[in-house]
């Protein structure tokens, strides 16, 4: 904990204490304007978290905490391209990449917004060229298809993106080959034509050894095809550019981007390209533009009013106060299925850590497990757990309130109405819950004798109090899944710098990928490394056994 911090954290667990043992029933009788008061928008784009069990002595003294652990203060240092990931010594300027910073700002004497309007300038202009059929394949086509191979935020970005946008997606069909898994290519290629398909690799380092394999592996596909030509068929994404080169990509078609954009917040660079082409210039710059204006609300809005840094704030309140673990994601909002995925390696990459930025160990909890599934669907599955489970687990709810899809076959409106319906009527079981009393009416009325009641009223009965928030939005467009992508962006940001964690390396994921290095030749050669742990030894030689 950072010691200037202790007071807030102090005075917030005597407010949890407090509101522990208020439900959020008393809460919204005891207050007429409780959504008003708790609920705060961005335009269309609106916050309700009078369900959250919060007050508005709490909320001061969450406001208080943001502003004692100096939030403004390390989001101006980080716009103005300070080197605030410092354990990497980089700057984190993915709001640049959006124009989401004022004009001149430098990093190492380059000028960001110059550097990024060149190269979104080059990566658009192939995109429309890929979607004209103005670049063309080695017989003189179009391309159909478009594969991206990557992996973490080289994929789940523009994986994320492009399924949101569906609605928009007039190019090329894009596909993605992320997992190392040889299936993931084998089943992603055997539909295609290495004739038509373009290759883009994405990857920051160019040195990912999963997104490496998959390259070759897409490689030797398009060379069975198109001998020598393969290589107009390949377009590179990445910062290491003398890789690039080395795996002979022509320059013409490789994209660059700058260590100040960590791989989880790269999608708005040239790691969008797949998204580009799929949805087409405009689409994508109204996507950018989104994301400018959250960024505008989030360096210019007072605090009390700023939506990424009330988010973030209630997250501190969930996990630090009232201690709850995890956080469900659940959009109603079939476009948004892949949105939980993306959050997860946004949010727990970023602040699944457990020391300090001076590398002491924390002694709050830091980020909460995400994880989610898309409504309707996440009731027919986990909801009972949600419900009536022995842990609470608080609910980010997100929700249009009209489609983005149209259709000559479906009446869109009901089905509509019937998710916004579900949405409402779960956030308030969640909320409100039922209690035994309710429950007896209710079976007393179905005709069950007293006998039969008292036998099922305590399986019937909901708790309730259990929080969520909405987020709710007039439609999904471009604009409005660029605000979302960067109002989560921000939290994370509040959220670690309350933690005091450098949000924007990721060596968890280090230790891995080297035992991984060690552990292959001994996967290659069927043999088990001297001096390795028993269960691992014991592993390597059933698999040996099996692949006998
Ligand atoms: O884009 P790349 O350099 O290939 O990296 C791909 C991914 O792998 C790494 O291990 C990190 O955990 C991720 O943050 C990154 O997005």
């Amino acid at each position: 904990m950072q010691a200037n911090l202790a007071k807030h954290w102090s005075l917030l667990q005597q407010h949890a204490e407090r509101l522990k043992s208020q439900p959020l029933c008393d809460l919204f009788a005891a207050d007429a304007e409780r959504f008003s008061q708790f609920s705060v928008h961005l335009d269309d784009l609106l916050m309700d978290f009078s369900k959250e069990k919060i007050d508005q002595a709490a909320l001061a003294a969450l406001l208080q905490l943001a502003q004692a652990a100096q939030v403004e203060a390390r989001r101006d240092a980080m716009v103005q391209g300070e080197k605030i990931n410092s354990t990497e010594q980089r700057a984190v300027l993915h709001m640049a990449l959006r124009d989401g910073i004022p004009a001149g700002v430098q990093v190492d004497g380059q000028d960001v917004l110059k550097e990024v309007a060149a190269v979104r300038e080059r990566f658009l202009d192939f995109a429309e060229a890929v979607r004209t059929g103005a670049y063309k394949t080695v017989s003189g086509q179009a391309f159909t298809d478009v594969v991206n191979i990557g992996i973490g935020g080289s994929d789940l970005g523009p994986v994320m993106v492009t399924t949101a946008l569906a609605p928009w997606h007039d190019g090329p069909a894009v596909h993605f080959v992320s997992n190392v898994d040889g299936a993931h290519s084998v089943d992603t290629l055997k539909g295609l034509n290495p004739q038509t398909t373009l290759v883009i690799v994405a990857s920051k380092t160019f040195t990912t050894a999963e997104t490496m394999l998959n390259f070759s592996t897409a490689l030797a596909w398009l060379k069975a095809s198109l001998g020598e030509q393969a290589g107009q068929h390949v377009a590179a994404v990445s910062t290491n550019l003398a890789a690039t080169r080395s795996y002979g990509i022509e320059d013409t078609r490789v994209f660059g981007f700058w260590d100040w954009v960590g791989g989880r917040y790269s999608v708005w660079s040239a790691i969008g390209l797949p998204v580009a082409i799929a949805v087409g210039k405009q689409a994508f710059t109204e996507f950018l533009a989104g994301a400018k204006a959250m960024d505008e609300h989030f360096r210019s809005a007072p605090l009390a009013q700023n939506l990424p840094v009330l988010f973030a704030l209630l997250g501190i309140w969930r996990r630090n106060l009232l201690q709850y673990p995890t956080v469900a994601l659940i959009p109603y909002d079939q476009h948004l299925a892949r949105f939980p995925a993306y959050v997860q390696q946004l949010d727990m990459e970023s602040n699944g850590k457990r020391v300090q930025l001076d590398g002491s160990p924390i002694q709050t909890s830091t980020g909460p497990v995400i994880w989610g599934e898309p409504g309707t669907n996440a009731q027919h599955s986990f909801f009972q757990l949600i419900h009536q489970g022995s842990e609470v687990i608080p609910v980010d709810f997100l929700a249009a309130a009209n489609p983005s899809s149209q259709s000559e076959f479906a009446d869109l409106e009901l089905h509509h109405e019937t998710l916004l319906t579900n949405v409402l009527a779960q956030a308030q079981a969640l909320a409100f819950g039922r209690d035994a009393e309710a429950v007896r009416a209710d079976l007393q009325a179905a005709g069950l004798s007293a006998v039969q009641i008292e036998a099922l009223v305590t399986h019937r009965t909901f708790p309730g109090d259990r929080p969520s928030t909405l987020m709710l939005y007039r439609q999904l467009t471009p604009y409005t899944l660029g605000r979302l992508v960067a109002l989560f962006e921000h939290k994370v940001f509040v959220q670690g710098v309350i933690w005091g964690v450098n949000s924007y390396d990721q060596w968890g994921v280090e230790l891995g990928k080297k035992l991984a290095n060690v552990l292959a030749p001994a996967l290659h050669d069927r043999t088990v490394p001297a001096g390795v742990d028993a269960s691992t030894a014991g592993l390597l030689q059933h698999i040996h056994a099996l692949r006998a």
